[in-house]
């Protein structure tokens, strides 16, 4: 096996994947996902004249001087958000209008209606001046019809959607979200929830992954447990792969009599190789060929071990995930932090430790690693939000030095 650094393995991962296929789709599946094409404006926003206020529309000629001394007009007509623009206002003349409703011809401002004895029909007495224009909303301020809204490369958020559907669109066209098919292997696996006989445990990589999938954007299923058999492997995969944009197995990876996934796949398309980082030194990674289709899936042999499984899914799958998506960055920032304790890292592997990342006083990160890191540890990986890392050739950090953390949940709390 060659050993290659974490930051090779995942290049090697990026130059193969290409970004997923355009498909046009409803606004409320794009969201968090890349558009593949520009949305052009197919109305005006707004789409006509309209109001800003409840009030009258009038012209602002008829009520000059209505601050000093109150000015009586005509009530010719009321319009409400959603009707026509039926209703004509001259000089002298008001028609009731509601926020929304089209401006009149021939009005040119309204008057809030607090600003009126709110009369609902006849004569409206009116105290204050309007100025021309005053709480008009003008057709095609906001977007001109034909101009583009959103662009290519956008990530389609809740604001975009806003804009998108004000424009005159139910759908838009981005780049798949892609569908991950998880693969659990080992007979000793039994579905979270089910009694355990001796010697075996509950499958817990798989719920892991599929929500580390689902949160990455994508969607996710969980295949049954395959055995450590290497024809069953093959068929489970077959039949699955056709639905499936990117595989994750776990387990079946490392050095064991029945390491399942390398001894089925290491022929068929899938490399496996050592990576010089702690925990996650076993990875595969390469395509698989769908027998019917010839169609291509990769596949991330990813180890068994749930702590190696996680951080290697944070480190290769997730980019990978993000870079099927068209989106950008690749991978999470990282940020500085004090070390609250002393810890010791094995020469020539870069370490991705669990740690717990807070805020001091002064607003500085300080992280505090975890005390289990073995890479069994499920519940000190729970309790972690963060991953510091140690570069390969260091081999010692003391309490209170600087280190890299890379924060698993976004911002920390103080
Ligand atoms: N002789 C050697 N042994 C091992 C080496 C090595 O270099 N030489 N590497 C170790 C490292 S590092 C890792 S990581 C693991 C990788 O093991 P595998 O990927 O082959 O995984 P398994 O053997 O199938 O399982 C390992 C461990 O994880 C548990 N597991 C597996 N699947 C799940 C699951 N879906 N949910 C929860 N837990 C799971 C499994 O029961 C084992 O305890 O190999 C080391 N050994
Ligand atoms: O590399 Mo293994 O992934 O240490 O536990």
């Amino acid at each position: 096996m060659s050993m290659r650094t974490a930051k090779e393995h995942l290049d090697t991962i990026l130059d193969e994947l290409k970004v997923a296929q355009r498909q046009r789709v409803p606004l409320a599946e794009a969201v968090g996902l890349v558009l593949a094409e520009d949305v052009t404006a197919a109305v005006d926003l707004p789409g006509f004249d309209n109001s800003s206020m409840d009030g009258y529309a009038v012209q602002a000629a008829s009520l000059e001087g209505a601050d000093r001394e109150p000015v009586e007009l005509r009530i010719v007509g009321e319009l409400a958000a959603g009707v026509a623009r039926d209703v004509e206002v001259g000089p002298g003349e008001a028609a009731r209008i509601m926020t929304g409703a089209p401006l009149p011809a021939g009005a040119d401002a309204v008057i809030p209606v607090e600003q009126t004895d709110g009369a609902p029909d006849g004569v409206v007495t009116c105290r204050a001046a309007v100025a021309p224009g005053q709480f008009v909303r003008r057709r095609g301020e906001d977007v001109r019809a034909g101009t583009a809204v959103a662009w290519a490369g956008n990530v389609v958020g809740p604001r975009t959607v806003a804009l998108i559907a004000a424009s005159g669109h139910a759908e838009c066209v981005v780049h798949r979200r892609p569908h991950v098919l998880v693969v659990p292997t080992g007979d000793e696996l039994v579905p979270p929830g089910e009694p355990l006989a001796p010697g075996q445990i509950h499958d817990s990589n798989s719920t892991m992954l599929q929500a580390a999938a689902v949160a990455a954007g994508a969607t996710a299923e969980i295949l049954p447990a395959v055995g450590d058999d290497d024809d069953a492997l093959i068929r489970a995969l077959d039949e699955a792969m056709g639905r499936a944009d990117a595989i994750v197995t776990t387990g079946g990876v490392s050095m064991g009599a029945y390491d399942v996934v390398k001894s089925a796949l290491k022929d068929k398309g899938v490399d496996f190789v050592s990576v010089a980082m702690q925990p996650g030194k076993p990875q595969g990674f390469g395509h698989v060929i769908e027998s019917s289709t010839r169609r291509r899936v990769p596949l991330f042999a990813l180890p068994g071990n749930p702590v190696s499984s996680y951080v290697s899914f944070e480190v290769f799958v997730r980019p990978a995930l993000r870079r099927l998506m068209g989106l950008e960055p690749e991978v999470r920032p990282v940020h500085p932090a004090i070390v609250t304790t002393a810890m010791r890292s094995p020469a020539g592997r870069e370490q991705f430790a669990r740690a717990v990342v807070t805020r001091d006083a002064a607003g500085h990160l300080v992280a505090e690693p975890v005390a289990g890191q073995g890479s069994h540890f499920i519940a000190d990986l729970s309790r972690a939000n963060a991953l510091l890392v140690i570069p390969a050739a260091v081999t010692t950090v003391a309490a209170g030095d600087q280190v890299e953390v890379v924060l698993l949940d976004g911002e920390v709390c103080s």
